[in-house]
């Protein structure tokens, strides 16, 4: 049931947090506390639309369940799911359709099905060697465009060392 786009849906973004290796959760969760990623996140996706799976939603630290000021727009094949706070779709060209900014959070699963339809990736790089069981989808430079690499910085917390990316389809 895949929809019959061929070109990508403009205005789709993705937003990540991902190690060197490429990991972004680990049993249900982040593996670590970066808190300048947390306010990069909150910056980047706005007041647009957040599409995330159910899992990430369950993620969420209950005191940004919803995420504030934004639509959550959660993706799950559980026909009877529902969740206050949460727009449930059933397939992610529903979760798409909109003409608002939309962002998609997460998780592994998702950030891989809807890949096809985003045209920009904001993502972290956390300088870490963590193990996890979810992984970001490689970005391959013949699609992908660089267009803003940041510095390394150091966290305020815990010193992990992090740097922004911005990329673009080509
Ligand atoms: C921030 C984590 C994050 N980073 C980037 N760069 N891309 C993401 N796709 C992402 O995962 C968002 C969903 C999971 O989110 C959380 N998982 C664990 C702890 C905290 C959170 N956050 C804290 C900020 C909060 C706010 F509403 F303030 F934005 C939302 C929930």
């Amino acid at each position: 049931d895949e929809p019959a786009w061929t070109e990508p849906v403009r205005g789709v973004g993705m937003v990540w947090a991902r190690t060197a290796a490429g990991v972004i959760g680990a049993d249900g969760g982040i593996p670590w506390h970066v808190p300048e990623d947390l306010a990069h996140f909150r910056q980047v996706t706005g007041d647009g639309v957040v599409v995330m799976g159910r899992r990430t939603w369950d993620s969420l630290p209950p005191r940004f369940r919803p995420l504030p000021g934004r639509r959550n727009v959660v993706l799950t094949r559980d026909a009877s799911w529902s969740a206050e706070g949460a727009e449930v779709v059933h397939d992610l060209a529903s979760a798409l359709d909109t003409d608002e900014p939309v962002w998609v959070i997460g998780g592994g699963a998702v950030y891989a099905d809807a890949l096809p339809f985003a045209d920009r990736v904001s993502e972290t790089i956390v300088d870490l060697d963590v193990p996890g069981d979810t992984t970001a989808p490689e970005l391959d430079d013949g699609a992908w465009e660089l267009v803003d690499e940041g510095p390394w910085q150091e966290s305020r917390v815990e010193g992990t060392r992090y740097r922004f990316l911005e990329w673009r389809r080509r």
